[in-house]
């Protein structure tokens, strides 16, 4: 489901983010992505998501050429992607069912599909109550399962998880690791960027270490493997 190879990204600015990144993700994984701060591992998330371009290689993402595509086409491959971030980044004017909808909304899916599909993931993360909440009357872990909400309200085939764990506290974030395993379980893939030691050692899926712009370890039922 997304391959590289051969991947380099150099910044405007001159700065090599990634310097020849090879690897095969297959439908169903569960990834982490450790390394040291500015090791590359949100430019390699943003290259997934198309964000940000590669300067050098190839990415192909659900049989779609990433760094070739014509930017019409963008929203079609991204419909097939549900990015979660640190900071949630929620529409603060509006509820927590209408920033669900609204992602449903652009693509312009009939209202009845998306009151039914909009009540189904509120309720998969357990905030229908919250429905008509606004995002600043949310705790910091109900944000982030908003935020999930949204993410797969499409259906996508891969969740991409930059941090989704960064700003909440030890206990929230199991709450957050188990919505995010079940959505796994049933059949999404997940690629998750993380600092966090204890989350890893315990999950136990694969682990790939960027250091530097390059892969240094690539190990199935991997452990964190710094020191924090
Ligand atoms: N938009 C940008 N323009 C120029 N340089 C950038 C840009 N974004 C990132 N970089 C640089 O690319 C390198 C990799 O950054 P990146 O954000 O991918 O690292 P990271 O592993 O995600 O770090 P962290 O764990 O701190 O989030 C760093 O040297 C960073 O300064």
């Amino acid at each position: 489901m997304i391959e590289m190879q051969g991947v380099f990204k150099k910044y405007p600015d001159g700065n090599d983010a990634l310097k020849g990144i090879n690897l095969v993700v297959d439908q169903n994984e569960f990834v982490y992505i450790v390394g040291p701060s500015g090791a590359g591992k949100s430019t390699f998330m943003k290259l997934i998501y198309r964000e940000e371009k590669p300067t050098k290689g190839q990415i192909v993402v659900n049989g779609f050429n990433i760094g070739k595509l014509k930017q019409r086409k963008i929203p079609y491959v991204r419909r097939n992607i549900g990015v979660i971030f640190q900071d949630f980044r929620l529409l603060p004017k509006l509820t927590v069912a209408e920033n669900v909808a609204f992602a449903m909304e652009v693509i312009e899916e009939p209202k009845k599909v998306i009151r039914k599909r909009t009540n189904e993931v509120l309720s998969l993360v357990r905030l229908k109550g919250k429905a008509n909440a606004y995002p600043s009357q949310l705790s910091g872990g109900e944000q982030q399962r908003v935020a999930i909400a949204r993410a797969i309200v499409n259906n996508p085939s891969l969740i991409i998880a930059d941090e989704p764990t960064g700003n909440l506290d030890p206990e929230t974030s199991w709450g957050i690791m188990e919505l995010l395993e079940e959505i796994n379980f049933r059949g999404t893939t997940i690629i998750m960027a993380t600092h966090n030691k204890e989350i890893v050692n315990k999950m136990r899926k694969r682990v790939i270490a960027i250091e530097d712009g390059v892969i240094v370890r690539d190990q199935e039922r991997g452990e964190y493997g710094y020191e924090v």
